[in-house]
């Protein structure tokens, strides 16, 4: 097994502290170098709180990549600066591993003419835990029967992007296979602004943010005389480490962007 040698950005987040704990209990993934916006030139280890490794903190991503001699980038951390994190990886050699949400659409073209130029592998999964892939496809199984769809995503109110990258996805799934359609009445008028969600090619998403709540997401279908639901909870974010985990093995065999988890599972 060849030791996989990875730098992290955002090891203090929610999500980068279990990616801490999967790196450490990884017999052949080694961490060399950590991107955070606090305690520049420190080691993990030194970090009250921290597992006890060697890697040192970096607080200029460009520096980092320079630096450090890493085979993967594993990125945790906010919208515009997961983006930035990943082109700076990519033009160095870097392969990214992505689970930072919120990237536009005009971005993940950009991300995915770089990596055909640099000819690396990249993966970007909206949602690394299984339940919430299979949620995923199963909706865009449902969606070829059942056109009229409305998305409800619920998350902790922490979180910075809405729609969740996990709706998104889904709604491009779903579009894939659904016949176009404006939902609800052609008349229906919205008193207070955003009752009816956004609209996305006619079905709608809502997104919820409530202290609490960790990520969770309904898939409502409807149809004469019947409603189906899709239903996905996160209960724990261990639950995304077996999808990081895959990742970044799998980056390595890449040469292309996979956008999905999906993609990577058997
Ligand atoms: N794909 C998936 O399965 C999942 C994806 N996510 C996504 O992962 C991302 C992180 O989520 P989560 O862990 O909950 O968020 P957190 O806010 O807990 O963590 C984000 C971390 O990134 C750090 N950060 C912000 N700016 C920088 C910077 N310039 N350089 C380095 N680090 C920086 C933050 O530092 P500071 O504390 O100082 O702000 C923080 O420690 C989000 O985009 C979320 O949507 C989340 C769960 C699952
Ligand atoms: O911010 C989160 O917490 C999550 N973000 C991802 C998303 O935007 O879909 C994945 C999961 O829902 C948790």
């Amino acid at each position: 097994m060849n030791t996989v040698k990875i730098i992290l950005a955002g090891p203090r987040g929610k999500m980068g502290s279990e990616a801490l704990r999967l790196i450490e209990k990884t017999e052949n993934f080694e961490l060399v170098g950590c991107i955070d916006r606090k305690h520049n030139g420190m080691k993990l280890k030194d970090l009250e709180g921290f597992p006890a490794l060697d890697a040192e903190i970096y607080t200029n991503a460009e520096e980092a990549f320079q630096k450090v001699d890493a085979d993967v980038l594993i990125d945790l951390t906010s919208p515009e600066v997961g983006y930035k994190h990943t082109r700076l990886a990519l033009e160095n050699g870097v392969r990214p591993v992505v689970g930072t949400t919120g990237f536009t659409k005009e971005q993940l073209v950009e991300i995915e003419s770089l990596v055909e130029q640099k000819e690396l592998g990249a993966v970007i999964a909206p949602n690394f835990a299984v339940g919430a892939v299979l949620m995923m496809q199963f909706s865009k199984w449902a969606a070829k029967y059942f056109p009229d769809v409305e998305i409800i995503e619920k998350h902790h109110d922490q979180k910075l992007d809405a729609p969740s990258g996990t709706a998104v996805k889904t709604s491009e799934l779903i579009k894939e296979v659904r016949e176009a359609k404006n939902q609800g009445h052609p008349d229906e008028k919205e008193t207070i602004q955003g009752a009816r969600g956004a609209n996305d090619d006619g079905m709608r998403i809502h997104s919820i943010r409530l202290p609490g709540l960790i990520a969770h997401q309904e898939v409502i279908f409807g149809g004469t005389g019947q409603t189906l639901t899709i239903k996905h909870d996160t209960y724990h974010r261990q639950s995304f480490m077996s999808g990081v985990k895959l990742a970044v093995e799998q980056v390595q065999k890449l040469n292309v962007l996979v956008y999905g988890l999906e993609n990577l599972l058997e």
